[in-house]
């Protein structure tokens, strides 16, 4: 690593899509060390294998998955991983995302009780319970609807059957969940899938991360042809 230059940060979530990611990270020469793996550590940063391509010039940070788009467009982290639909909320004008991992795949939907289809078709207005308060409000309003948003950060099914919305957006990917809370999906808002997100002023400015980049591109390409 050049002397004046500090190591690279790569953030990354912390929850389902690491399993799918690892792989692909590897392939684009980012291995965390063992530390990343052991689950009695509390660390939240961590160094790359000293034998990795990347080593010592680059760390990687575990992080929820919505802050893994804050660090990256505040230029904390300089590139991570993330999911297309944090992107497309977020909508941050620093925030590049160049490659679609073509993992993590699943969509953002309207869901609503499978035993009252449609009977708020025509509202003007909704409550919609959803962790994506700006996609959710755009789409409805593409809808001509104005929808008052409940934001939760999970367990969002349950909020019709207890009256605090009558309408969800969330996630689906098998449609278990929503089955299985007695809701059904009525419209698709988005298909999500993975991204390596970069910080566009570090893109411009540190060849390592356009360096990044086509690594990922690379290892997207190969894991597709093999
Ligand atoms: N059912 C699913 N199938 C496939 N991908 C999913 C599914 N649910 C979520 N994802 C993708 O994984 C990303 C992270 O999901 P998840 O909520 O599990 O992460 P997390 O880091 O545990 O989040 P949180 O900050 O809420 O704890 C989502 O932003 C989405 O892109
Ligand atoms: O269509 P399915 O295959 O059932 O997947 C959908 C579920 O997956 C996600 O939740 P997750 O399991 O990540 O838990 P969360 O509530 O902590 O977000 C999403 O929020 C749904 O609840």
């Amino acid at each position: 690593m050049p002397a004046d230059k500090k190591p690279l940060t790569f953030a990354v979530p912390k929850g389902r899509i690491l399993d799918e990611a690892l792989p692909l990270m590897e392939r684009a020469g980012v291995v965390p060390d063992a530390e990343f793996h052991d689950k009695k550590s509390r660390a939240l940063s961590f160094a790359c294998a000293e034998n990795s391509q990347w080593g010592r010039d680059m760390r990687i940070i575990r992080v929820r998955a919505f802050d893994v788009a804050t660090f990256v467009a505040h230029g904390a982290a300089q590139a991570g991983i993330v999911g297309s639909d944090v992107v497309e909320e977020f909508a941050y004008a620093d925030l590049y995302a160049p490659v679609d991992l073509d993992i993590g795949h699943c969509r953002l939907s309207v869901a609503e009780p499978a035993g009252e289809l449609g009977c708020n078709d025509g509202a003007s207005h909704l409550r919609v319970a959803s962790k994506y308060p700006n996609l959710t409000r755009k789409h409805f309003e593409r809808m001509g609807v104005q929808a008052e948003v409940v934001k939760l950060n999970g367990a969002m099914e349950l909020a019709p059957g207890l009256g605090l919305a009558s309408r969800i957006v969330d996630l689906v990917s098998t449609g278990r969940t929503l089955k299985d809370n007695g809701l059904a999906e009525t419209s698709v808002i988005l298909p999500v899938s993975a991204r390596l997100i970069v910080n566009r002023a570090a893109l411009k400015t540190d060849e390592r991360v356009a360096a990044l980049v086509e690594a990922f591109r690379e290892a997207v390409a190969r894991l597709k042809a093999a």
